[in-house]
C-alpha cells in the first residue's frame, strides 16, 4: 500500500542541523536578511560582483582539491584575503584577471563576500603550496579531517567549481557558454538558454524493525563499516517512492512508514542533496534480506545493543584514509568480518540517522 508520511520533525531537524554545524548559527534576522540580499544582488549585478572580488575572501582549490592548513591536531580551511589570492596567482605565473574566475559562495555577517577559486591554471602546485604553507588535499580526505563548518563551505565551493568545469558547453548549441560574474549560471551565446548549477536528489534511509535496524556495506567501504541504504531519485519520483524503490531494489525489503528527518549537501560523486529518512519494514518482509550484490557487498539487521557499542568504540584509524579511496582496488582487502562493525563518521548524514535511532527509542516503535 501507499506510504504514510509522518510528521516532519522540523524543530528537531533544525536542532540537529546546528549540531552537525552544516549551517551557520542563527543570527539576528535583520542581519541575516542583509546578508542574503547582498548575495542576491551580487548574483544579479556582474559589475558589482567583480568589484566585490577585489575585497573578498577566498577559499583556494587546485584541480578541485581544497587548500588546507594544519591546525591544532587536525586541519582547517583557510580564507585568504584578495591580496593574498593575487599573490598566489602571481607565484603561479597567472595574471590578476584570473581572480575573476572565482565563484561566489556567500557573505559573512559583516557583509564581506566570500569566493572559491580554482588555481588549476597554475601548473606548479608545489610552488603554490610552499608560498602558502599548506597543501591541496583530496576532497574525500579533507572532508573528514576538517571542522563541520569548513567542510560545508569546501563542499559548496567544490560543487560549484566542478559544475562549471563539467558544463562548459551549451546543451542546445554545443557552443562554449558564458558564465556570469558570480558563477551562479551559464548562458548560451546563440540561443540565450540559461543553465543553473544542479544537485542530484538522493534518498538515504535507516530501515528499522522494532529493536533492530538494517545496515549495508559496499566493497568500496573501509573494512567493518556498515551504512544506511541510499540511492539517487529517479526522475518523476517523490521521496517516498524513491525510498520504497531503493530499499526493495537493494535489500528486497518493503517499507510502509516514512519519517523525513533532515537533509545534507554531499559533494560526492558530484553534488547530491541527501534527503534522510527513517522507515519501518513491513511486517512479514523482514526475515529474508535479498541483497543486490551488484551494488552491495552485504546487508544485515543489527540490534540496538550492537549499534550502541559501535558508537562507543573509537573509529578504526584506517577508517578515515579508507574514505579517501576512489576505487575498490584501492580499498583495503580485509574480509568484512576481520574488523569490528562500526558506523560512518560524524560528518555523514548516515551517522546522524543511526544516532537518532539510538537516542530516540520510540522511533523503533513507529506504527507499521
Ligand atoms: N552522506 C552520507 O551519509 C552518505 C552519502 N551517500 C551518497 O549517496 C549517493 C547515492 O548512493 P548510491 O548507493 O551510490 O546510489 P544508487 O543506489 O542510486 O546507485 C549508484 C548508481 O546510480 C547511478 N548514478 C550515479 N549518479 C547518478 C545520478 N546523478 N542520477 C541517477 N543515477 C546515478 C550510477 O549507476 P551507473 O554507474 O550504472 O550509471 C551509480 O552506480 C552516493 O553519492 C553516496 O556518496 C551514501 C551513503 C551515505
Ligand atoms: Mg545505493
Amino acid at each position: 500500500g501507499p506510504l504514510t508520511p509522518r510528521r516532519a520533525a522540523f524543530d528537531g531537524s533544525l536542532r540537529r542541523l546546528r549540531l552537525l554545524a552544516w549551517t551557520e548559527p542563527r543570527r539576528h534576522l535583520a542581519g541575516y536578511v542583509r546578508q542574503v540580499r547582498l548575495v542576491q544582488e551580487l548574483k544579479e549585478n556582474d559589475a558589482k560582483c567583480r568589484q566585490a572580488m577585489d575585497s573578498g575572501l577566498y577559499l583556494l582549490f587546485h584541480r578541485l582539491a581544497p587548500f588546507v592548513q594544519r591546525h591544532n591536531s587536525g586541519y582547517r580551511a583557510t580564507w585568504l584575503p584578495a591580496a593574498e589570492a593575487l599573490r598566489v596567482l602571481d607565484v603561479g605565473g597567472q595574471p590578476p584577471e584570473r581572480l575573476h574566475d572565482a565563484v561566489l559562495l556567500d557573505c559573512t555577517p559583516d557583509l564581506t563576500p566570500r569566493f572559491a577559486l580554482d588555481t588549476a591554471s597554475c601548473a606548479n602546485k608545489g610552488a603554490l603550496e610552499a608560498a602558502l604553507d599548506g597543501s591541496f588535499m583530496k576532497m574525500r580526505s579533507a572532508f573528514f579531517l576538517l571542522s563541520g563548518k569548513d567542510a560545508h563551505m569546501l563542499s559548496k565551493g567544490q560543487a560549484l567549481l566542478r559544475w562549471h568545469g563539467d558544463h562548459r558547453f551549451s546543451g542546445r548549441s554545443g557552443r562554449l557558454s558564458l558564465r556570469d560574474a558570480s558563477g551562479s549560471k551559464r548562458t548560451c551565446p546563440d540561443t540565450g538558454h540559461v543553465q543553473y548549477p544542479q544537485m542530484a536528489p538522493v534518498v538515504i534511509v535507516l530501515v528499522v524493525d522494532g529493536d533492530r535496524c538494517l545496515l549495508a556495506r559496499k566493497d568500496i567501504h573501509p573494512p567493518g563499516m556498515y551504512s544506511t541504504i541510499a540511492g539517487f531519485c529517479d526522475i518523476g519520483e517523490n521521496v517516498d517512492m524513491a525510498v520504497r524503490r531503493e530499499v526493495a531494489e537493494e535489500v528486497g525489503v518493503t517499507v510502509s512508514s516514512l519519517n523525513f528527518v533532515f537533509s545534507q549537501h554531499w559533494p560526492f560523486p558530484s553534488s547530491s542533496m541527501m534527503l534522510a529518512c527513517h522507515a519501518v519494514a513491513e511486517e512479514g518482509h523482514t526475515e529474508q534480506i535479498s541483497v543486490d550484490t551488484t551494488e552491495l557487498e552485504d546487508a544485515r539487521w543489527f540490534s540496538r545493543d550492537e549499534v550502541h557499542s559501535a558508537f562507543s568504540r573509537p573509529v578504526p584509524p584506517e577508517a578515515l584514509s579508507g574514505w579517501a579511496v576512489s576505487s575498490p582496488e584501492e580499498s583495503s582487502q580485509a574480509a568484512p568480518g576481520d574488523v569490528p562493525f562500526w558506523v560512518p563518521p560524524k560528518w555523514t548524514v548516515a551517522h546522524w540517522l543511526i544516532r537518532e535511532w539510538i537516542q530516540v527509542p520510540k522511533l523503533g516503535l513507529m506504527s507499521r
